[in-house]
């Protein structure tokens, strides 16, 4: 809504002022020009450069409006060239080479100027007075209206435009039409009445430019169903259009400017060709261009928002001088000065000295010409020194710095030095914390330092304008000159005077001639008092030129201190890039270093987790070892007990009456079944012993190893490559070393116990076994009876040993085929999770190119053949083994394809609106079912690694110290 009263546009709840508001309910359109473009076309003449900018959406009627602008008219003693570019995709053409074919239709109804090959492209270029030109773009030379306007409809038809579904002839490019008005400006004389000698010397030279921007417009791809070339046109539009915003941000924002924010110009070849008009010396008006549709409100607002922005640049013009008008400008006044100077000392003269003043005059303005000539060469001969003082600068070779300087500059190096050593030391943290202190107090005091520098510095230069600049050679010169002439001047009238007192000392002895003698002694009055008059004059003009001379030396001593300044300068900034560079530097290192560091400590953490399991798991089966060890000794001693007291039993049996010989029967066997018993268990208790003997010998040889490591640790060597175990076992930390030796010597002690228990058990049932068979183990068989049951008894207990063992042994043929299936199966679900996480990455890899590519800005078509590949290549699985989870994952991986739908639909708007955070934001939605599906695949593959510890658990079932 426009409420014309107050300039105001309204939309919604936003309301933007404006200078002006056109159309609707605002003011007539027609009055546009002689509101908005007059004054700048007036300005025009006046020196000042101006500039109209038209920006909008595509199709709210920029080049429209901008094709019903007046084109200045000419004026007497004025030169105008026109020049006509577009920046097209970031190339720079010329919409007026006669050389170039004009524009040709390509078959994608896409119609622009075709440049001749071979011909240098045209360049932006920055002037040493930062006047940004275009080298190599035709300019022609106009004299009427007609011919301009001529050039400007010939250039326009040359423009690229092609059509999209909102506007049948949309310009495909940003165009610039620039006018630039030469004038000679008649000065105001001095002395109004005074013929001037010289014509030249009452005119100045001005030269302004005034640019006529025609924008493309913003769009979005998706309403003006452009694809293709037309899409990458609209990506480099919109580019450039961002550009153009960040620079007017950068310069409508109030704190930035006051931050001194740097204002991105370089960006694009538009920012740097607007760079005069925004916020540099031109006058400059924007057309906003908007349209009052509902369904271009978002554009709308979007615009009213830059233009917003663009109203709070605050621009600097001046009236564009030739430099060499300036300078005469200033020996004008100069000049007048000096004649009213003149004017003042000789008030009350006679009519014969303003003759003289008048000859003096035209002499200054003579003696001003040669000035001015002189001014041209020097003026010359500076651009040479100047370039020679940037290619110093650029070239680095700086004086020495300030002594203030060096010291601040040891002292950080100093300081430097101690963070060094403290790194070296375990406080790493607080040592970064500390450098990064330092390096912000460092770079703080070498800004401020650069600071103070460039306020000295401006002061100097402002100290040296006040010098007058370029003209105090000049200007010694002509009161040289000027002395010399008085002296001159003086000679004559003493020449002249000592005539006449000659004349009237001749002319005293005869009577005749008192009155002659009168005249001439009056004459010799007046004389004198001339000649009195000019050596005051002359004494003033020696004072002046010792003033002068003086202020030359102060001039000298200004400019030396500015080069010195600069050069500082110069050196304060390379130190202020070196230090930040080392900081980077110092930085990546501590973060490489943290990270190792990190790294080590995971290591360590895994180590020593590893290593308490390993103690404990050790120490569990040790104390089983040692236990079942000592159940065994422990039976064995008890058996050696009973069966002492069960011998004199069957000797009382045997020395008895001998009648009851069913229960002899029993008794030999309950003695055959206790002395095999005693037998097995010898043998157990044996065993027993060999294993803990080997777990003790493997314990010992670990602890040596250990202990020698220790040893080497603490001489500071390091051990011997390549020797048994010692490089495994340096690898560990000295902590995590200690608790192995501690615990292995905790162990070897307990195993130690259990070996002397188990030793003297063995060594009495030997010894007791030995004295039993001197006394041979069956002489309580008395008879052959006796003999014979004994023998059934063995007979059977055999057979039924061996018929249990066949058992046994079929039992434990079954349970290893058993397992070697379940190895196989265990080995072909690994393979296959195996394939799936590596399909699964190469996913993950596709999506991240993908989402990195919509983030660079690339083309929504490669992206969407890159959903479309992905979707496609998202096959189900087929998991016979793990039917349930394959399942799940097909059903997840279909939901992942819709998500793509979902993400492709929504990214085109995404990208219409040239958001590209928003269209990655619809990736999400993928991104998570990806994730989903990987913490599905992780859960499958824990699952199936239980599976596998639980079969090598039963594989290594005894348990053993491993
Ligand atoms: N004020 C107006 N009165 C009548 N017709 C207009 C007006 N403004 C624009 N048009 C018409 O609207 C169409 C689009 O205008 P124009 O080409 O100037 O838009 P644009 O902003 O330059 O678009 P693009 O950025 O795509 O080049 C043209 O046919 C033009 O004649």
């Amino acid at each position: 809504m426009v409420l014309s009263r107050h300039g105001q546009v309204q939309i919604g709840t936003h309301s933007f002022t404006f200078d002006y508001v056109y159309g609707s309910a605002g003011s007539a359109p027609s009055a546009m020009f002689e509101e908005c473009i007059a004054p700048l076309v007036d300005g025009l003449f006046q020196g000042y450069n101006a500039t109209v900018l038209a920006y909008g959406q595509t199709g709210s009627g920029k080049t429209y409006t901008m094709a019903r602008l007046k084109l200045p008219n000419t004026k007497q003693n004025s030169n105008l060239h026109v020049s006509f570019i577009e920046i097209l995709k970031e190339e720079v053409r010329d919409l007026l080479d006669p050389t170039s074919v004009n524009k040709s239709e390509t078959t994608n109804g896409h119609a622009a100027k075709v440049t001749v090959p071979g011909k240098p492209p045209i360049q932006i270029r920055e002037t040493s007075n930062g006047v940004i030109t275009l080298a190599g773009s035709t300019e022609v030379s106009v004299r009427t209206l007609k011919e301009m306007a001529g050039y400007l409809e010939q250039g326009s038809l040359s423009r690229a435009t092609g059509s999209t579904n909102m506007n049948n002839q949309s310009s495909r490019s940003h165009a610039i039409f620039t006018i630039t008005l030469e004038q000679m400006r008649k000065l105001n004389p001095a002395f109004p009445n005074d013929s001037n000698p010289n014509e030249n010397m009452s005119e100045e030279y001005l030269c302004a430019k005034l640019h006529l921007v025609d924008l493309a417009g913003s769009e979005r791809a998706k309403r003006t169903g452009s694809d293709g070339m037309r899409f990458k046109e609209g990506v480099h539009i919109n580019k450039g259009l961002l550009a153009l915003g960040n620079v007017i941000s950068a310069l409508g924002d109030e704190k930035k400017r006051k931050e001194g924010v740097h204002v991105p110009y370089r960006d694009s070849k538009l920012t740097r060709l607007l760079q005069d008009s925004l916020g540099g010396n031109s006058r400059t008006v924007m057309i906003a261009c908007i349209s009052p549709a509902d369904i271009n409100a978002e554009e709308t607002l979007n615009t009213l928002k830059y233009a917003n922005r663009a109203r709070n640049i605050q621009n600097k013009p001046v009236v564009n001088r030739d430099p060499m008008s300036n300078e005469m400008l200033k020996m004008r006044q100069q000049l007048e000065y000096l004649q009213a100077e003149l004017c003042a000392r000789g008030g009350g003269a006679s009519s014969d000295e303003i003759q003289v003043l008048k000859q003096r005059i035209a002499w200054l303005e003579a003696a001003n010409d040669d000035l001015c000539r002189e001014l041209l060469e020097y003026r010359s001969r500076c651009i040479g020194t100047e370039q020679c003082e940037t290619d110093a600068q650029v070239g680095g070779t700086c004086p020495a710095k300030s002594e203030g300087l060096k010291r601040g500059l040891q002292s950080i190096d100093s300081s430097d030095y101690q963070m060094a050593e403290n790194v070296t030391g375990d406080s790493g943290e607080i040592d970064e914390v500390a450098k990064e202190w330092e390096h912000k107090l460092l770079q703080n005091s070498m800004d401020k330092e650069l600071n103070e520098l460039n306020k000295r510095l401006e002061q100097k230069e402002s100290e040296m304008k006040l010098f007058g600049g370029s003209d105090t050679m000049a200007l010694k010169q002509h009161f040289g000159k000027k002395i010399m002439e008085l002296e001159d001047e003086k000679r004559t009238v003493q020449q002249e005077r000592d005539h006449l007192l000659a004349e009237v000392e001749n002319l005293a002895a005869s009577s005749d001639a008192q009155k002659l003698q009168d005249t001439h002694s009056q004459k010799l009055k007046a004389l004198e008092a001339q000649i009195q008059d000019l050596k005051k004059k002359q004494e003033n003009q020696v004072q002046l030129l010792k003033q002068k001379q003086k202020s030359d030396e102060a001039a000298k001593r200004l400019q030396d201190e500015i080069q010195f300044i600069k050069a500082q300068k110069v050196q304060l900034q390379q130190k202020i890039k070196q230090e930040a560079e080392q900081f980077r530097q110092w930085k990546a290192s501590r973060e490489k270093e943290l990270l190792q560091l990190r790294k080590e400590g995971r290591r360590n953490e895994y180590e020593r987790h590893k290593l308490q399991a390993l103690n404990h798991r050790q120490k569990m089966v040790l104390q089983r070892k040692t236990e079942e060890a000592a159940m065994a000794t422990k039976r064995l001693k008890e058996l050696l007990e009973t069966r002492k007291s069960s011998v004199r039993d069957n000797a009382v049996v045997s020395n008895g009456n001998g009648a009851n010989t069913q229960s002899n029967e029993k008794s030999l066997q309950r003695w055959l079944d206790h002395e095999l018993e005693v037998m097995v268990n010898v043998h157990e208790v044996r065993y027993e012993y060999e294993k803990q003997s080997q777990v003790r010998v493997a314990l010992a040889e670990e602890l040596a190893v250990l202990k020698q490591v220790d040893e080497f640790a603490a001489k500071g060597l390091s051990p011997p490559r390549g020797k048994n175990g010692l490089s495994r076992v340096s690898s560990m930390s000295p902590n995590a070393r200690m608790a192995r030796i501690s615990s292995l010597e905790n162990m070897l002690s307990i195993s130690s116990n259990s070996l002397v228990a188990m030793a003297s058990q063995l060594s009495e049932a030997e010894e007791r076994d030995r004295g039993f068979s001197s006394r041979g183990r069956w002489n309580q068989l008395r008879s052959m009876g006796d003999a014979k049951s004994l023998l059934q008894y063995m007979f059977n207990s055999v057979a039924d040993a061996r018929c249990q063992l066949w058992e046994k042994e079929i039992e434990i043929k079954e349970m290893k085929e058993q397992l070697k299936e379940l190895v196989g199966l265990l080995r072909q679900s690994e393979a296959q999770r195996k394939e799936v996480e590596k399909e699964l990455k190469v996913r993950e890899q596709a999506v991240a190119i993908a989402l990195a590519t919509s983030a660079s800005g690339n083309s929504h078509n490669s992206l969407k053949h890159f959903a479309e590949d992905l979707s496609g290549s998202l096959s189900p699985i087929s998991d016979t083994k793990d039917g349930a989870n394959g399942a799940v994952v097909n059903e997840e991986i279909s939901s992942c394809r819709a998500s793509w739908g979902e993400a492709m639909e929504a990214s085109s708007a995404g990208f219409a609106r040239s958001d590209v955070s928003q269209s990655l934001a619809y990736f999400a939605p993928v991104n998570s079912s990806l994730t989903y599906i990987r913490s599905r695949r992780l859960h499958r593959k824990r699952h199936r690694s239980n599976l596998q510890m639980i079969a090598v658990g039963g594989l290594s079932g005894c348990g053993d110290i491993c």
